[in-house]
């Protein structure tokens, strides 16, 4: 199972601090941050990378110039991004990798069909990082992962405890934002995500 963690837009500078102690155990940082500028989120990628985060577990939500001048992993594209496909069909972005957000089927598909690489879905379960808002539930997940072929990534109220039902029902990975900057132990927290993915 892949694991991404999510920055949560609000980092304190104790947050930073602690994302090298943990990055050898988590597959991919999405730096989401935003209400920062271009300038601000330069800054911090390049603090990240200078102690030791792989510019290859980086990616980078929305900001396709960041993406392409610290030449990390990947892009994360939402609905307020760039259009996929734009990226997509042009030939000096081929080396990112691309995903797309998602919500229901019709839009895997499209993003599918557009070039996307991987897909993130939410949010699967209720959480307080979307207030609010009705969780679309295993079996839409399960739905979407039926209609495309590239991964799909699961996120939203995802915990150690529901995590074997977001594999059992095809998702690729998981992603998470509010448990991990909530913990004071994430090694702890990995291991009890990796241990019940197994189950
Ligand atoms: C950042 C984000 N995006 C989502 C989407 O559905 O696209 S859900 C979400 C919040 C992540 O939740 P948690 O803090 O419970 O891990």
């Amino acid at each position: 199972m892949e694991l991404h963690v999510i920055t949560n837009g609000d980092m304190l500078l104790e947050h930073w601090e602690r994302i090298p102690q943990f990055i050898n155990e988590i597959d991919f940082l999405h730096i989401r941050e935003q209400s920062k500028t271009a300038n601000e989120l330069f800054t911090i990628v390049n603090m990240l990378l200078e102690k030791g985060v792989p510019a290859n577990k980086v990616i980078i939500n929305d900001r396709l110039d960041l993406a392409l001048v610290m030449d990390v992993y990947g892009i994360q594209l939402g609905y307020r991004s760039i259009p996929l496909s734009v990226v997509t069909q042009k030939q000096i972005f081929e080396h990112l990798q691309v995903g797309k957000s998602v919500h229901d089927v019709e839009e895997a598909i499209r993003a599918e069909d557009e070039g996307a690489d991987y897909l993130l879905f939410g949010h699967v379960f209720s959480t307080n990082s979307k207030k609010g808002l009705p969780p679309r539930g295993v079996q839409s997940l399960h739905a979407v992962v039926q209609s495309v072929d590239i991964p799909v990534v699961a996120i939203g109220g995802i915990t150690p405890l529901n995590v074997g039902e977001v594999v059992a029902n095809g998702a690729k990975g998981i992603a998470i934002m509010s448990p991990i900057w909530n913990t004071k132990n994430p090694l702890q927290l990995i291991n009890e995500y990796r241990n019940a993915s197994h189950l």
